[in-house]
C-alpha cells in the first residue's frame, strides 16, 4: 500500500514519556505541523494531569491516553466515564482483566456520552502482552504456557468478544490478531525500532517498514524520536521510510 506523508504520519503515535509538562510541551512544539498522534502515558499524566490532555486536544491532536486500566469492573467503568469526558480519541484497559471488565469500560464510555452534547466517543482497546515480555518471561515468570503469539491472540479474542475496537500488541502478532479477530479490529503496536536503534527494554520489535508490511494500524514510537538529537528530523525520517 502506497501512503502519502500525511497518511504515514497519521499512523504514528509519538509517546510523550516525560516527567514534566514543560519537557512534553517542548517536544510537541518541535513536532508542530506534523499530523501524527500523541500518546500520553502514566508518567506524563501523573505529572501533568487532565489539563495537559486538554491542551493537546485544543491544538488539534488525536490523543491516545495510555493508562492501561486494570481493576474491578465497577472501578474501570467509573474511570472510563471520566476519561471519556477528557475528550481523548483512544484509551486502553488490560485484557487480562477479563471480558466483564472490558465491557464495563465501554459502559463507562456510554454513561459519559449519555450526558454529553455529542462528539465521537473514544475507541477502547485492550492491552495483550506488553511488548517488553519475552517468551521466557511469559512461561517462566508469569506462568503462562505456550507462545507469546498464542497468548496475545487469546487476549485479543477476549477484547473482541467484549466489543473493544482493537488491541495493543507487538507488530509480530498483527497478522495472527487480524486472522483471529478480523481486519477491522485495530492493532496498535509499540515495539517499533528503526534499523540500528537500541531495543532497550523492548523484547518484541520490528522496524517501521516491517510493521507496516505486517498490516499494523498504528505504530507507537517513543525513544527513537524523543531520545534523538533532533526529534523532528527523527520523526520525518521514519515517515519517509513509510511512503
Ligand atoms: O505493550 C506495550 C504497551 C505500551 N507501551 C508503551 O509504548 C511506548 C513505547 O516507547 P518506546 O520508547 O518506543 O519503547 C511507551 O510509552 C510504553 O509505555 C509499550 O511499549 N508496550
Amino acid at each position: 500500500m502506497q501512503l502519502t506523508k500525511a497518511e504515514a504520519a497519521g499512523k504514528i503515535m509519538v509517546a510523550l514519556d516525560y516527567p514534566t509538562t514543560d519537557a512534553a510541551a517542548a517536544l510537541v512544539q518541535a513536532l508542530r505541523g506534523i499530523p501524527c498522534w500523541l500518546k500520553v502515558g502514566m508518567q506524563l499524566y501523573y505529572a501533568a494531569g487532565p489539563s495537559f490532555v486538554a491542551q493537546l486536544k485544543e491544538q488539534g491532536y488525536a490523543v491516545f491516553l495510555d493508562l492501561k486500566l486494570h481493576d474491578i469492573p465497577n472501578t474501570v467503568k467509573g474511570a472510563s466515564e471520566v476519561i471519556t469526558r477528557l475528550g481523548v480519541d483512544l484509551f486502553n484497559v488490560h485484557a487480562a482483566g477479563g471480558v466483564r471488565m472490558m465491557e464495563a469500560a465501554l459502559e463507562g464510555v456510554d454513561r459519559a456520552r449519555a450526558g454529553s452534547a455529542g462528539g465521537a466517543p473514544p475507541q477502547v482497546i485492550g492491552v495483550t502482552q506488553l511488548t517488553s515480555t519475552s517468551r521466557e518471561t511469559l512461561n517462566e515468570e508469569i506462568g503462562i504456557a505456550g507462545t507469546v503469539e498464542d497468548c496475545v491472540v487469546r487476549y485479543a479474542q477476549l477484547a473482541h468478544r467484549a466489543g473493544l475496537s482493537g488491541v495493543v500488541a507487538s507488530p509480530l502478532e498483527v497478522q495472527a490478531v487480524k486472522t483471529a479477530c478480523g481486519r477491522a479490529f485495530r492493532t496498535v503496536t509499540p515495539g517499533i525500532r528503526p534499523a540500528g536503534a537500541e531495543a532497550g527494554d523492548q523484547s518484541r520489535i520490528m522496524t517501521p517498514q516491517q510493521a507496516l508490511a505486517c498490516g499494523t494500524d498504528y505504530m507507537v514510537i517513543g525513544r527513537p524520536i524523543t531520545g534523538a538529537p533532533d526529534p523532528r528530523e527523527a520523526l520525518q525520517s521514519i515517515i519517509e521510510e513509510l511512503v
